[in-house]
């Protein structure tokens, strides 16, 4: 299982546990607008890291991003499965031809 895989499993497990000893929990609990103002915000940190260049604090906030984006994902039920399978479908469609069939 990848670390992602890992993270995804651990959140769908946390969901019902208490919110007083899981962060991921207490997101959940707040619902999923709430989930979604979270991952905007950390998506705002990664940007300002990527326009600043500084790889490390880059990779940091990348991977809040990824944590609160699987956890925004959890809080309406889609899964990484679900994701991967859009992704697979794309796989093979450069993004140029796919916009000029649009
Ligand atoms: N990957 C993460 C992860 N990444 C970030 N965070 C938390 O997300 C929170 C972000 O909150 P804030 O916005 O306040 O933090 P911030 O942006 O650094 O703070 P400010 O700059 O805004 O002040 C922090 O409490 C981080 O610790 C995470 N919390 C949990 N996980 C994973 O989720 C698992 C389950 O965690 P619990 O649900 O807490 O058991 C953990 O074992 C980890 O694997």
């Amino acid at each position: 299982m990848t670390t992602l895989h890992t993270l995804a499993a651990t959140i769908a497990a946390r969901k019902g546990a208490d919110p007083e000893t899981s962060w991921t929990a207490k997101l959940l609990s707040k619902g999923p607008e709430k989930c979604a103002e979270k991952f905007g915000e950390e998506a705002v940190e990664a940007i300002i890291e990527a326009v600043k260049g500084d790889r490390a604090r880059l990779t940091a906030e990348a991977a809040d991003v990824l944590y609160h984006l699987l956890v925004m994902l959890a809080a309406r039920d889609v899964t990484l499965a679900d994701v991967e399978a859009e992704l697979a479908r794309r796989e093979g469609t450069s993004g140029i031809a796919e916009k000029a069939a649009r």
